[in-house]
């Protein structure tokens, strides 16, 4: 139902925290609630450049609709730090991280992280490299007050994390989900159930056919709201391990669009994924452990290491 996803997926304007107003406790007290509840909200009073969202979905959009030929030579490489890499179709299956077997998700994707290994960006479309550098700027930003409502909403020091994200490895990707013009296989979804792995994704999303899910608690499937403008916002698996589960990471998906659709179900989504630094520890925050942690510290990277092992059986 429409008020049980608004309940669980409220739309918070951030704009009184940025500017020090005086709705700056409510806007904290919002968003503690989410984390806590569904993991996940939107935010609109963000303060995003409007202008760097459609240059990159515009550009993004065109490389996109380059043909697949072509597409599959772009950044296949790991030499460039801060180059690009294409996912062609069916290459990821997300849900094998909950240890499942699915076929490929029926999506492509572009990405890029400064300081993550890709290959040598392609000529065409012109601008591609600036528009992916400026969004990513407007991310790192919004980011930054988003990690200062998080720790006002802890109890902790608002630059208490600001030392693990001077060297972040945040990931930029944007998505591409095509017309489908045969039906998916069974268990094939746009993007299969999955959890982020990181500290917080921030989405720009897009109403369409077959669109993102988010799971309640008691497995229900609720379409997530799409407001033009607002991002969707969610917690990830380090951030739950770091809060000693209190925040929680919540199993979301991108369903196919119903079948025997005949409008347009073209959708193109751009998730930020918010990582800390590879020797950040992971080491339950002190308003948390008040009844003990539940967890060993750990680095970043060895976290990583440990969920794509759990999740590959490897
Ligand atoms: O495209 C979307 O709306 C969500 C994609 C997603 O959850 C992911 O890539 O982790
Ligand atoms: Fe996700």
């Amino acid at each position: 139902m429409a008020t049980d996803t608004i309940d669980l997926i409220p739309v918070v304007d951030i704009s009184e925290f940025i500017s020090g107003g005086p709705g700056a406790g409510a806007v904290v007290e919002k968003i503690r609630t989410a984390a806590t509840e569904s993991g996940f909200f939107l935010v609109t009073g963000h303060g995003v450049d409007p202008a760097a969202t459609k240059r990159l979905y515009d550009l993004a959009y065109a490389f996109f609709d380059e043909p697949q030929d072509w597409k599959v030579g772009v950044g296949r490489g790991k030499d460039v730090e801060g180059g690009v890499a294409f996912a062609p179709m069916k290459e990821e299956a997300l849900a094998g991280t909950l240890g499942r077997k699915t076929p490929g998700d029926l999506k492509e994707s572009l990405n890029f992280g400064p300081r993550l290994a890709g290959d040598t960006w392609p000529d065409r479309p012109a601008g591609l490299e600036a528009a992916f550098r400026d969004y990513f700027a407007e991310m790192e930003t919004l980011a930054r007050h988003l990690r200062g409502i998080f720790c006002t909403a802890i109890g902790l020091a608002p630059d208490f994390f600001e030392k693990d994200f001077e060297n972040h490895l945040s990931a930029l990707r944007v998505i591409n989900y095509p017309e489908q013009s045969e039906p998916p296989e069974d268990g094939q979804l746009r993007a299969g159930e999955h959890t982020d792995y990181g500290f917080m994704t921030i989405l720009r999303s897009e109403a369409s056919a077959g669109g993102l899910q988010v799971q309640r608690r008691d497995g229900v499937w609720l379409d997530a709201p799409n407001i033009e403008g607002a991002y969707v916002v969610n917690i990830g698996d380090a951030f739950m391990r770091w809060s000693n589960d209190e925040w929680v990471s919540t199993p979301h998906r991108v369903a196919n669009p119903p079948s025997g659709f005949h409008g347009t179900a073209r959708r193109q989504s751009i998730p930020f994924f918010l990582n800390p630094s590879a020797e950040t520890m992971i080491e339950c925050l002190p308003p948390f452990a008040k009844d003990g942690a539940k967890y060993e510290p750990i680095s970043f990277a060895d976290y990583i290491a440990l969920k794509t092992s759990q999740a590959f059986g490897g």
